[in-house]
């Protein structure tokens, strides 16, 4: 059969993506017609076994149906259609107060609203284009086909910035600014730009919430007054100025402090789970006809957060993370036989780990939590380091937090939040080598290093800063639009507004079959290890 007959065996449907999406593809969108490891053994000359599904989102799509292309299209264009405010409430808007010719000079334009004399805002009808490559085959690297044929299907989501029009009287707003999960390098950056943006539209009175949504609910935990002067030089330092926790998903609770502090736009910075509290509440206000919008800007060093080119945090922590790795290196390359293994952060993804690899240059060996592997046996990750101390006379791996979690004890302890507590693989693996090394007779030096902390508690690097400048900055300019439910970011290179919805259905993955991986395999030049 051919590759297309194989491929239209198969009708779309959601239920064929789970262990695909999970494994092989990145997206729920990218969980398509295509071909995928699924986990599986590769040999060790890389022919891979190749597998075929068929899944499009939620629609159950017949491709021997001519209108296919059409359902398609429309099923995505309402998934990502924006939520707004008016979808509740019959509001007529007014025009903006955010203007940047405002007072620029004294006898200049003083009219701040006048949109005939400036032309810097986004129209409600403008859009970026969420994927661009043409694949000619589902077999191309990284393929993320729809249908058998790889047609080409436009992907546009909503583009970020500010409107001509706003829903709500600045002078009359209350704004909180809320950050949750872990720390992430450029947290006070956002913050920072949320306060300096609603204050340019004429916003006064504007709150930080302590300590994640705790600081909703928790007594003694008193909301913050911020204003330009207060938060000036907080991104010179890392952190966040309000503090984080986890846990405390008590949305009905939040919902009920955000009335009573009478808040009429929340920014949630966070991750996964502090994006599925931001919908959580968005719905709850909704459902007590609250005008209130709610929005979100993605931080996370793990980079997981589906659709977006990155997330802030993420350039810095792989930047942090070459220190450790530059420190194995050289304690590696200087002992006699030496072994240097890092750990690097990332609960369920490789990103982190396969960039700080790829930078680098150092690594010999990167494991993922994306591709399986087995440490003992002729094929295995232990043989390749015998070979590499034979021929190079030292090495140094990288290790994914998340990496190897199946050559371990499972634990069923979770954190506040609810996600699981991994089993410490790099503390696994330096044992494993010791032990190794020792078994066969072999002198082997091994340096551990897990930086962990180190990589998140610091300052946003330049690109890091200028990110979540652009982000602050797009949340502020969404609340006023009277979006509400959605979150900014940053996709194939341009600043978008997506509905929250569409990000948390699964966190993203680094496709084992996309060129970066690939890239990372050249570089290290390490062997599949099954
Ligand atoms: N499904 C959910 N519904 C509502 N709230 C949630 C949900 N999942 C997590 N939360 C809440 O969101 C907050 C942050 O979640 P979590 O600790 O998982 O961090 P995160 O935002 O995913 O960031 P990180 O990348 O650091 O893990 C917590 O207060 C948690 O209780
Ligand atoms: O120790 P904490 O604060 O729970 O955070 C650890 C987790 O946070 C992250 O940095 C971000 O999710 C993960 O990589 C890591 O597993
Ligand atoms: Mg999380």
């Amino acid at each position: 059969m051919s590759l297309s007959g194989m491929a239209i065996a198969f009708k779309a449907s959601t239920s064929a993506c789970t262990a695909q999406q999970l494994r092989g593809h990145s997206t729920r969108d990218h969980c398509q017609y295509g071909f995928t490891h699924l986990n599986e053994p590769r040999s060790r000359k890389g022919s891979a076994a190749l597998q075929v599904r068929a899944t499009s989102g939620k629609l159950d799509l017949d491709f021997s149906d001519p209108s296919w292309r059409q359902k398609y299209q429309e099923d995505w264009d309402s998934r990502f259609n924006l939520p707004h405010i008016t979808d509740i409430f019959d509001l007529k808007p007014r025009l903006t107060t955010f203007s940047l010719k405002k007072n620029r000079t004294p006898l200049g334009d003083t009219d701040a609203s006048s949109p005939d004399k400036w032309n810097g805002y986004v129209n409600k009808d403008d859009r970026a284009l969420l994927k661009v490559i043409k694949y000619a085959s589902p077999t191309s690297a990284g393929a993320e086909c729809i249908d058998p044929d790889c047609s080409w299907m436009e992907h546009w989501v909503h583009r970020a910035g500010p409107r001509k029009e706003i829903y709500y009287e600045p002078e009359e707003v209350k704004a909180a600014i809320v950050t949750c999960g872990g720390l992430c390098p450029g947290l006070n950056d956002v913050i920072r730009q949320i306060v300096f943006t609603l204050e340019i539209y004429g916003v006064k009175n504007i709150v930080g919430i302590q300590f994640g949504y705790r600081g909703f609910f928790e007594k003694g935990l008193k909301e913050m007054p911020l204003s330009r002067d207060l938060v000036e030089n907080i991104n010179l330092s890392g952190g966040s100025f309000l503090g984080v926790s986890r846990g405390g998903a008590k949305t009905s609770e939040i919902v009920d402090s955000i009335q009573a502090r009478r808040i009429d736009m929340l920014f949630v910075i966070g991750g996964n789970g502090s994006h599925a509290g931001a919908n959580a509440i968005h719905e709850e206000c909704r459902k007590r006809k609250l005008k209130v919008s709610v929005v979100a800007v993605p931080k996370t060093i793990d980079n997981d957060i589906l659709f977006m080119d990155k997330t802030f945090g993420f350039d810095t922590a792989v930047e942090e993370a070459q220190r450790a790795i530059n420190s194995a290196y050289i304690e590696a390359r200087s002992a006699y036989h030496g072994i240097g293994l890092v750990k690097l952060m990332g609960r369920s993804t490789g990103f982190i780990a396969m960039h700080a690899s790829l930078s680098s240059g150092q690594i010999d060996v990167c494991l993922i939590p994306e591709v399986s592997f087995t440490l003992d046996g002729e094929r295995g990750v232990l043989a390749h380091l015998e070979h590499l101390l034979k021929t190079k006379g030292f090495c140094v791996v990288c290790v994914a937090e998340g990496a190897g979690q199946d050559l371990l004890q499972k634990s069923n302890a979770t954190d506040a939040s609810g996600n699981v507590i991994l089993s410490d693989f790099g503390v696994h693996m330096q044992q494993k080598i010791k032990k190794h090394f020792k078994d066969i007779g072999v002198p082997a030096d091994i340096k551990y290093i897990d930086p962990t902390y180190m990589v998140r508690a610091c300052r946003a690097n330049a690109s890091d800063a200028i990110l979540c400048t652009v982000l602050g900055q797009n949340a502020v300019h969404g609340a006023f639009a009277g979006f509400s439910g959605i979150t900014s970011g940053i996709c194939n290179t341009h600043y978008a507004y997506l509905p929250i919805t569409e990000v948390i259905t699964a966190p993203k993955h680094v496709n084992p079959n996309s060129r970066m991986w690939h890239r990372c395999l050249t570089s290290t030049g390490q062997p599949d290890f099954h």
